[in-house]
């Protein structure tokens, strides 16, 4: 089953694991910025995937450190996003994976998924207004970087959230405001995400379709986040 297109006006798509394979950038960042923490802290269990997929993915930089720390009773200072990487912080941490999500970006570059771009053609000779909500403050320069900016002319990123002070992933409201910045009616937008964090967003928003994107979080758990369709490919939702 697919989706029926005149269903809907508008779609509000994910970015990272939905348009480019940058959610592998992002987790190969956390990884090794974690991994190398719980060493310093003298932690002897492991950093893993399923961390990633359980309390960081999809969420707004400083909001994935805390989830992270929590889950193992880790309690550092919160800081503050201007803190050097170097900082022991939660924003310090975040701030010094970021200097290693930039640096591959910068040195291996980035390109769309073939299936991803198709969709976003058909859709874009059909009339269909769309969006990217990401919690990613490096969404803009990921959309430049893959060449794909020009299709989207409201782009909601972690840090236009933070400056309009919408909460952000798992809350709906980042899906709200872009639906609403695009001109689309809430119950005739679809949401598209890779994320159980971003999925459980556009279900508490109230969205009639929650398309899941399965990049390694598991159909199952993208089900149970609230999708109401999960596909491996964007190709699969070709009209
Ligand atoms: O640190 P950034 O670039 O603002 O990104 C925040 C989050 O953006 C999301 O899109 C990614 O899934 C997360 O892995 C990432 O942590």
């Amino acid at each position: 089953m697919s989706l029926d297109w005149s269903d809907y006006d508008g779609v509000l798509f994910d970015l990272d694991g939905v348009i480019t394979p940058t959610a592998e950038v992002h987790m190969r960042a956390w990884a090794a910025m974690f991994s190398q923490l719980l060493t310093d802290l003298g932690v002897a269990e492991p950093y893993t995937d399923q961390d990633y997929f359980d309390h960081v993915d999809g969420k707004p930089r400083y909001d994935g450190v805390r989830a992270f720390l929590a889950s193992r009773g880790i309690e550092l200072p919160e800081g503050s996003p201007e803190d050097p990487p170097t900082a022991q912080t939660v924003s310090g941490l975040g701030n010094r994976k970021d200097a290693v999500f930039a640096e591959e970006l910068r040195t291996d570059g980035v390109e769309a998924y073939p299936g991803s771009v198709a969709l976003l053609d058909a859709l874009r000779e059909r009339g269909v207004p769309m969006a990217i909500v990401s919690s990613s403050r490096n969404a803009p320069a990921v959309l430049e970087a893959a060449g794909v900016a020009d299709y989207f002319p409201v782009v909601m990123h972690g840090g236009v959230a933070a400056e309009r002070g919408l909460a952000g992933k798992p809350a709906p409201d980042t899906f709200w405001a872009a639906a609403d910045d695009l001109g689309v009616a809430r119950d005739r937008a679809v949401v598209v995400e890779d994320a159980t964090s971003g999925v459980a967003a556009g279900a508490a928003g109230g969205f009639p379709a929650v398309v899941g994107v399965d990049r390694g979080a598991g159909e199952q758990a993208l089900r149970e986040a609230g999708a109401t369709l999960v596909v491996q490919d964007l190709a699969e939702l070709l009209p």
